[in-house]
């Protein structure tokens, strides 16, 4: 089954379009990694699946649901953990897991929850005193009450130390193992790239990717990024680089570095046209593509859409 289907979703903010005519499917027991840069519509989206906000155009569909008339049989079966989430400074951890268990109507237990987010020795402290990371285990705990059929994680890792960034993953593992859906939605596309089985990439509230790790891999596999130490090169000594057949783009530091991302076979062109502007090579090395650079690439322009 599906579990999140949008299509022809777009939200405008009065002159502001923050999300712009998005289709989008997501299967059961997927995780799929969600990835922008700020503003590019991400929290828009999920607040759409779970009708915090409402399109202006279009149709969302969460777990079976139609996401506006059955708001609230969306949110029943789906655990959340909001980006900035805010601890209520006076409860402990462990009261914060039981509001959510008396809120969503189960019979959890607080202290399995807080275990499995590594809090159980500090449920009985006050929140407020907890820290950032901390706070993110507590409202990842939160999110998993009631086990739940959808997750949606906006940010999970900011905040977390390494262990927490690797037992939030686990976590994620363990749920999708156990047939849940994990939409999780980063800026960071490293954080996403260990527990994701697809990715979408939106920019400017369109998606401008969607693939799978391996698919994206494939797609970035024939790039490569050229780094040419110089003498010194201006943006006018690229000019011919930029010509050439294969090259994506080009650029210099002004100083004594140039980045070429280009395919593998046209490396000796490059250098040759470096030295036809009269520009002094030094050395080059390359360096193979990683999803980073495909993300940069994606949200910053540099691929045509
Ligand atoms: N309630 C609102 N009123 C007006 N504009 C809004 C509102 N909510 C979001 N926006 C605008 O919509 C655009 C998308 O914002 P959104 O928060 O969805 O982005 P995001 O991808 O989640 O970004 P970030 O990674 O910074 O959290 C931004 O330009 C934002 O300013």
């Amino acid at each position: 089954m599906t579990a999140i289907e949008l299509s022809g979703v777009t939200k405008r903010f009065g002159e502001l379009t923050a999300v712009d005519d998005l289709d989008l499917a997501v299967e059961e027991g997927d995780v799929f990694g969600f990835l922008g840069p700020n503003g590019a519509g991400k929290s828009t989206t999920i607040n759409v699946l779970l009708d915090f906000v409402r399109p202006t155009s279009g149709s969302v569909r969460v777990l079976g649901h139609d996401a506006q008339r059955d708001g609230v049989a969306v949110r029943e079966r789906t655990g959340v953990l909001p980006e900035g989430f805010d601890v209520y400074d006076r409860l402990t951890g462990r009261q914060h897991v039981e509001f959510a268990v008396e809120s969503k109507e189960v019979d959890d237990d607080p202290d399995a929850i807080l275990e499995r987010v590594g809090l159980i020795g500090d449920g009985d402290r006050k929140a407020g005193g907890y820290s950032k990371g901390m706070r993110q285990r507590l409202a990842l705990g939160m999110a998993l009450v009631g086990d739940p059929d959808l997750l949606i994680l906006d940010e999970p890792s900011s905040g977390l130390d390494p262990t927490g960034a690797k037992e939030m993953r686990e976590i994620v593992r363990e749920e999708a193992a156990d047939g849940t859906t994990v939409f999780f939605s980063s800026h960071v596309l490293g954080q996403v790239e260990a527990v994701c089985d697809r990715v979408g990439i939106l920019r400017d509230g369109r998606l401008v990717a969607e693939d799978s790790i391996d698919g994206l891999r494939e797609a970035v596999g024939g790039d490569e990024t050229l780094i040419v130490t110089v003498d010194a090169a201006t943006a006018e000594d690229l000019e011919g680089v930029r010509a050439i057949d294969g090259v994506a783009s080009a650029e210099t530091d002004g100083e004594g570095t140039v980045r070429v991302s280009c395919d593998s076979g046209v490396k000796t062109d490059v250098i040759g046209a470096l030295e036809a502007a009269g520009v002094t090579v030094r050395d080059f090395t390359t360096q193979e593509a990683s999803l980073e650079d495909l993300f940069i690439a994606y949200t910053e322009g540099e691929v045509a859409e």
